[in-house]
C-alpha cells in the first residue's frame, strides 16, 4: 500500500461496530479500520495525530503481545498502525457515509488524525486455491460469553443458572435495541457437542442481530438488517450457498434444497470451530455447560459429552474469557483497591501498566497473578488486568473463511464434510481484539446489576415467555431433531 498514492475510489465501505468503521480495498485483500467518535463529543474528542497513532499502536501491541499468546498465533492478525493523507480520509468519509446503517450514525468517523489500522481482509483467503473460481464464503460469529460464573462472589443465584447473553436479550428487547429475542445461547455453541452447536448456529441464522454475518467474495450477503422488523431471507441465503453445497445437476426443489444447503453450511461451521491439530480434549465442568434459558431438550443436555478439542478456536476463546474468575462482583472490590492505591500513589499508574504499555510484562502480570488474595496491590492489579483481557475475549468475533478446492489441491487444512461433496479449505481468525478501558469497570458493574434485575423482574414470574416465543422461521423443536424445517410463509 503506497500511502502517498491513496485514492478513495480504491476503497469501499465494508462494515462497522461501535468503535470503528472498516473499509476494504477493491483489489487487494486489505482493510483499513478507522476509529469513530460520538457525534455529541466529536468536538472535544479530537486526538492529535500522535495521540491517535499511539492509541492505534496500543491496539496493535495488545493484539500482538497479549491476545496472540493467549489465543494462539494462527488465529490473530495484529495489523499495522498507519498514517494516511488527511484529504484521502475526508473523501473516504464522504464516500462511505451513504452506506452506513442509520443505527451506527450516532458516531462519526475520525477524519482529523489520519490514523488507521491496516489489516488483512479476513473475508478473503490469502491462498485462494479455488479452481472453480467460486468466491470464498466467510462466516463471522460474535460468540459472546460461553460460561456461567462459578465465583463465590456472585450474589444472585440466577447468574449460576442463566447465561449473561440470554439475560441480556431481555434487557435489550425492553430497551428497543432489538425487536425479537434471539434463541442463540453461547453455552450451546461452546459446548463442543455437535448437535447443540448446530442448534446454536441455526438460532444465529434465524436471528443474526450483531452476532452473525455471512460474506461471499468479500461482500456481506447476510446480516441483521437495519430495519429490525425485516426478517432475514433464508431462502435467498440458500440460493447464494447452493453452488457450494449442492451438485450442479441436483433436482431438489427450492424448499428441500434450502434445508439441505443450510444444514451443510452449519456442518462446515461446526467442523471449522472444532478443528484442532491437538488430539487432547478440554473437558468442561458440569456447572459451566447448561443455561436454563436455552430451550434445548433436557435429554440432549443430559446425555452428551461436554468437551472441546484442545486448542480449537472455541477452546482458546473460552479459556481466555475464563480469566474472569471472580465475576464483576468479585472484581469490584479489587478495582476499588487499585483506585485507592492510585489515589495514594498516582505515580505508580505507569509501573502498574494501568493504561499499558501492552508489552510482555503486561502479559506476565496476567499470567503470574497470585491465585489467592494476599491483600496486595499486585493481586488486585493482576485480577483487574485479567478481567479486562477476559472482556476482550467476551466481545471478539470469529471469522471462518472457506473456499472450495479440488482433492488434488492437497491443502493441509481441508474440511471433509462428506466424501461426495467438494472439499473446503478454510482459515479461522479472531478479530476485534481491542483493549477494554480500565475506566469501564464501574460501568460493567452497573450494567451487570441492571441486566440481572431486569431479567428477574421480567421473566421469572412467567417463565413460559421464552418457551412460547413464536418460531417464526419454523425450525424444528429443539432436541428432537437437528434438521431444518421451513414452513411456507
Ligand atoms: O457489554 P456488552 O456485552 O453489551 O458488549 C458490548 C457490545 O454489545 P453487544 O451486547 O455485543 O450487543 C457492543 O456491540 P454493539 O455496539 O452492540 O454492536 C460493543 O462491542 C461494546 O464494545 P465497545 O465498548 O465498543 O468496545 C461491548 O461492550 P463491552 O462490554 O465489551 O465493553
Ligand atoms: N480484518 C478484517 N477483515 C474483514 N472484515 C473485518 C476485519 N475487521 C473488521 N471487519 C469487519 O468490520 C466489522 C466491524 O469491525 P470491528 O468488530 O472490529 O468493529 P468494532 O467497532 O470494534 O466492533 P464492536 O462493536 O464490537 O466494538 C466486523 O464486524 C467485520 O465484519
Amino acid at each position: 500500500m503506497e500511502l502517498d498514492k491513496m485514492d478513495e475510489n480504491d476503497w469501499k465501505y465494508h462494515g462497522e461496530g461501535n468503535k470503528s468503521l472498516v473499509v476494504s480495498n477493491v483489489q487487494h485483500a486489505r482493510v483499513l479500520r478507522l476509529l469513530k467518535y460520538s457525534t455529541e463529543d466529536a468536538e472535544n474528542s479530537h486526538k492529535t495525530t500522535e495521540q491517535a497513532f499511539r492509541h492505534i499502536q496500543n491496539i496493535v501491541d495488545y493484539s500482538q503481545n497479549v491476545m496472540k499468546p493467549l489465543l494462539g498465533e494462527k488465529f490473530v492478525h495484529n495489523g499495522e498502525a498507519v498514517k494516511l493523507p488527511l484529504d484521502f480520509v475526508r473523501q473516504l468519509s464522504l464516500k462511505v457515509q451513504q452506506e452506513r446503517p442509520e443505527s451506527r450514525c450516532d458516531k462519526v468517523m475520525d477524519t482529523f488524525s489520519g490514523c488507521a489500522l491496516c489489516l488483512p481482509n479476513l473475508t478473503q483467503l490469502s491462498c485462494c486455491c479455488s479452481r472453480e473460481h467460486r468466491p470464498p464464503l466467510c462466516i463471522e460469529i460474535k460468540p459472546k460469553c460461553g460460561f456461567l460464573p462459578s465465583s463465590r462472589h456472585v450474589t444472585k443465584e440466577i447468574k449460576h443458572k442463566v447465561c449473561r447473553f440470554c439475560m441480556h436479550q431481555h434487557f435489550k428487547l425492553a430497551h428497543g435495541k432489538w425487536k425479537r429475542l434471539s434463541r442463540y445461547c453461547p453455552l450451546d455453541l461452546f459446548s463442543g457437542n455437535k448437535q447443540r452447536m448446530s442448534l446454536a448456529i441455526k438460532h444465529l441464522i434465524e436471528e443474526p442481530q450483531n452476532n452473525f454475518k455471512i460474506f461471499k467474495g468479500g461482500e456481506c450477503i447476510y446480516s441483521c438488517k437495519d430495519d429490525a422488523d425485516v426478517l432475514q431471507d433464508v431462502d435467498e441465503l440458500a440460493q447464494h450457498l447452493r453452488p457450494y453445497f449442492l451438485p450442479s445437476g441436483s433436482l431438489m426443489n427450492g424448499h428441500q434444497s434450502s434445508k439441505v444447503v443450510l444444514n451443510e453450511l452449519i456442518q462446515v461451521i461446526v467442523s471449522a470451530l472444532l478443528s484442532s491439530w491437538d488430539p487432547r480434549k478440554t473437558h468442561l465442568s458440569e456447572g459451566r455447560v447448561r443455561c436454563e434459558a436455552s430451550l434445548l431438550h433436557r435429554d440432549l443436555l443430559r446425555n452428551t459429552n461436554h468437551c472441546l478439542p484442545k486448542d480449537c478456536v472455541l477452546d482458546k476463546i473460552l479459556g481466555t474469557q475464563m480469566l474472569d474468575s471472580l465475576d464483576i462482583e468479585g472484581l469490584n472490590p479489587l478495582f476499588k483497591r487499585v483506585e485507592q492505591h492510585l489515589q495514594d500513589f498516582p505515580k505508580e499508574r505507569s509501573s502498574l501498566q494501568i493504561d499499558g504499555p501492552y508489552s510482555q510484562s503486561f502479559l506476565e502480570k496476567i499470567q503470574n497473578c497470585p491465585t489467592e488474595d494476599d491483600g496486595s496491590i499486585e493481586y488486585a492489579v493482576g485480577k483487574v488486568h485479567q478481567y479486562r483481557v477476559a472482556m476482550t475475549a467476551k466481545d471478539c468475533s470469529i471469522m471462518i473463511t472457506i473456499a472450495t478446492c479440488g482433492e488434488e489441491d492437497g491443502l493441509d487444512q481441508s474440511l471433509e464434510i462428506q466424501p461426495s461433496k467438494p472439499h473446503f479449505t478454510y482459515s479461522v481468525s479472531i478479530l476485534d481484539l481491542d483493549p477494554k478501558p480500565y475506566e469501564s469497570i464501574p460501568h460493567q458493574s452497573r450494567l451487570d446489576s441492571k441486566i440481572v434485575n431486569h431479567y428477574l423482574r421480567s421473566t421469572l414470574p412467567n417463565n413460559q415467555e421464552l418457551a412460547n416465543q413464536s418460531v417464526f422461521l419454523g425450525w424444528d423443536r429443539e432436541g428432537e431433531d437437528c434438521t431444518l424445517v421451513f414452513h411456507p410463509v
